[in-house]
């Protein structure tokens, strides 16, 4: 399927239907003194991509952070209300912050492959585990590269230095890592804004393929891209969630006039 259908292949949408996986119950957080994230409330459902959206330092990554606890390694940082996994707070002391990383993996802006082969990138985290069983890891390897559309491309060369693929390849090379591991939610933070064109095309392409089986939520600063690859948008400005639709009914009839500005490019 090309990213032009996949808004309009999509059956009509309602959050009221979808299984939720994630919610946001009154969060507050703060760097310092200085407030990031104000009263937020958001429910991101299972197996749909969700994007954030909005200017430049509304708290969009801030609150990606969140969900796997990235924000509990900036000293600063101060977390107030809920994040709720399948109903259970992942900000409870009682839980493992390791384990929750392993379930909501992360890809960041810039492609960071470890300085190993392709092979070892992706086999990494199940070796972290204590799996060393080669048939078990090539199977892994192979199963990952494909769900991450790099089989082909890198079959004949898993044993070469990652940091020999391109910015795209690299940064599907992430994905696989990520998804190698069978985490149950993906975070993506701008993956694709330090790639070219056609590599862009080939992430949107994968996320849209990831969401049968992952949780994904989002980061973007390009708004045809959120149009293009979203099921769910959510528009944050300055701190505040100030709407979170169906990402059609968002971006064709907005309800808050600050996001219909944004989305005609009014400001920001
Ligand atoms: N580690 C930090 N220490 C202090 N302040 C921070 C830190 N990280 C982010 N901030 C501040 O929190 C606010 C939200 O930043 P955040 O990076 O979440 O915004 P964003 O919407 O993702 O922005 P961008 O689109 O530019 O990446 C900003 O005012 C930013 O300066």
């Amino acid at each position: 399927m090309k990213n032009d259908d996949v808004m309009k292949n999509e059956p009509e949408l309602s959050l009221a239907d979808e299984k939720i996986k994630l919610t946001v119950e009154n969060l507050n957080l703060y760097y310092g003194n200085s407030q990031a994230l104000k009263n937020i409330n958001l429910a991101i459902p299972e197996k749909r991509v969700t994007a954030f959206i909005g200017p430049s330092g509304c708290g969009k990554s801030t609150l990606l952070r969140c969900f796997n606890r990235m924000n509990d390694l900036v000293d600063i940082c101060r977390i107030e209300g809920a994040i709720k996994m399948d109903g259970q707070n992942i900000y409870e002391p009682k839980v493992d912050v390791a384990e929750l990383r392993r379930q909501i993996g992360m890809v960041f802006q810039k492609p960071n492959p470890f300085p190993k082969t392709i092979y070892e990138n992706v086999a990494y985290g199940l070796r972290l585990q204590g799996v060393n069983d080669k048939r078990v890891l090539d199977e892994v390897v192979e199963t990952s590269l494909k769900g991450a559309a790099l089989w082909n491309e890198v079959k004949d060369r898993l044993h070469d230095n990652a940091f020999g693929l391109s910015g795209g390849q690299q940064q599907r090379l992430v994905i696989a890592r990520a998804i190698a591991i069978e985490p149950e939610v993906l975070l993506l933070d701008e993956p694709a804004s330090a790639l070219d064109p056609i590599s862009t095309l080939k992430i949107e392409e994968l996320i849209y393929e990831l969401k049968s089986k992952y949780t994904i939520v989002i980061v973007t600063h390009n708004m045809q891209q959120a149009a293009r690859v979203s099921d769910y948008t959510a528009f944050m400005y300055m701190g505040d969630l100030i709407e979170h639709d169906v990402t059609n009914k968002m971006f064709t009839n907005p309800a808050q006039k600050q996001t219909e500005d944004y989305i005609t490019g009014r400001f920001g």
